[in-house]
C-alpha cells in the first residue's frame, strides 16, 4: 500500500506555482489577487480561509479577506458581490462555503462573474468542464485529479464509484473521471443516499472516492483488494484526549482499508491540502487570462 501523500504534493505544486508568479512578476506584471468571503464565525470555514490566506502570502500573490456577520442578508450579500465582480484590482474571489441557512447558495455562486468564478462553482463554468473546455475546475475534484497524475494511477477503463453527489465534489469528480482525459477514462457510477446494494457496488471499485461525510463509514471489510481509495471526508469529531478537542476523520476507515488498498489518501493530509492549493492554480489562471 501506497500513500497518496497530499501534503507533499501540494508543497510541490505551490513551489512550481511561486516560480511562475516570480517570472510572471519580474515581467512587469502585479501578482495575483485572491480575495475571501466568509460569512458568520463557523470554526472549521476560518481555519480554512484562514489556511488560503497563508498559501497566498507563500506563493507571492496579494490576498483579501473579507469578513462579514452572519447577521448579513441574502440582498447585501449579493451587493457585496456586486462590487467584487466590478473589482478591477481582483482577479478572482471565493465565497466560503457553508453559507448561514437564511441564505441561498446557490443564488450566490450564480451571481459571481464567471471570470471570477475561482471557486469553479458557476454554472457556466461547470458546463465548460463537462464539455471538456478551459475553464477553473472545482478545487477538490481538481486536486483529486492532480494527486491521481502526481502518481501515475491509472484510471482509464477501470471501475470508479463515487459516493457523495453533493455539487462542490461527488457530482463534478464523477464527470471529470469520466472526460476523455488522463488521468480520467474511467467506467464511474455515482452512488447517493437512493442507491441500491451501495455495499455490493463499492466492492467493485477499482477507485473508490468517498465524499459522504460520515466518519468511517467506509470499512476494510467493504472494499476491493488493491483498490485505490480516495478519502474526501473532514468531519471534526470531539476528542477530548486531543489539545484541540477534536479529531480530524475522514469517510474511510484508514487502519483497517489501509490493509485492502493499493494506494489512499490519509485525512488529514490527503485531499485537504491537494483543495487549497487547486484554488492557487485557478486564481493564476484567472490572472494570466485577464492580461
Ligand atoms: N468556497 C468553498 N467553500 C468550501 C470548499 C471550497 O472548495 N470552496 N471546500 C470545503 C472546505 N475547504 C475549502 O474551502 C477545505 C477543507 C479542508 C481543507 C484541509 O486542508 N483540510 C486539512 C485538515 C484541516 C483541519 O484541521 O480541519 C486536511 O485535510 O489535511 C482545505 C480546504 C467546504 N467549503
Amino acid at each position: 500500500m501506497r500513500i497518496l501523500d497530499g501534503k507533499k504534493t501540494a508543497e510541490q505544486v505551490r513551489q512550481e506555482i511561486k516560480k511562475e508568479v516570480a517570472t510572471w512578476v519580474d515581467k512587469g506584471n502585479r501578482p495575483p489577487h485572491l480575495a475571501a468571503v466568509l460569512v458568520g464565525d463557523n470554526g472549521a470555514s476560518q481555519t480554512y480561509v484562514n489556511a488560503k490566506i497563508k498559501d497566498c502570502e507563500e506563493v507571492g500573490f496579494k490576498s483579501s479577506l473579507i469578513k462579514l456577520s452572519d447577521t448579513i442578508t441574502e440582498k447585501e450579500l449579493l451587493e457585496k458581490i456586486d462590487e467584487l465582480n466590478s473589482d478591477e484590482s481582483l482577479d478572482g474571489y471565493i465565497v466560503q462555503l457553508p453559507l448561514p441557512k437564511h441564505i441561498n447558495e446557490k443564488k450566490i455562486t450564480q451571481a459571481i462573474s464567471p471570470t471570477k468564478d475561482v471557486d469553479g462553482f458557476h454554472p457556466e463554468n461547470l458546463g465548460k468542464m463537462v464539455l471538456n473546455l478551459p475553464t477553473f475546475l472545482p478545487a477538490t475534484p481538481y486536486g483529486i485529479m492532480q494527486l491521481l497524475e502526481y502518481y501515475s494511477i491509472d484510471t482509464s477503463g477501470k471501475n470508479c464509484v463515487v459516493v457523495g453527489r453533493s455539487n462542490i465534489v461527488g457530482t463534478p469528480v464523477s464527470i471529470l473521471m469520466s472526460r476523455n482525459n488522463d488521468p480520467g477514462n474511467a467506467t464511474v457510477t455515482l452512488a447517493h443516499s437512493r442507491t441500491q446494494n451501495l455495499e455490493a457496488l463499492i466492492k467493485t471499485a477499482d477507485i473508490l472516492i468517498v465524499a459522504l461525510g460520515k466518519p468511517d463509514f467506509i470499512k476494510g471489510d467493504m472494499v476491493k483488494e488493491g483498490a485505490v481509495i480516495i478519502d474526501v471526508g473532514i468531519t471534526r469529531v470531539t476528542d477530548s484526549s486531543r489539545k484541540k478537542g477534536y479529531r480530524v476523520a475522514g469517510d474511510v476507515h484508514f487502519e483497517s482499508v489501509k490493509k485492502k488498498a493499493s494506494f489512499i489518501t490519509p485525512v488529514p493530509g490527503g485531499v485537504g491540502p491537494m483543495t487549497r492549493v487547486s484554488l492557487l492554480k485557478n486564481t493564476l489562471l484567472a490572472c494570466k487570462r485577464k492580461a
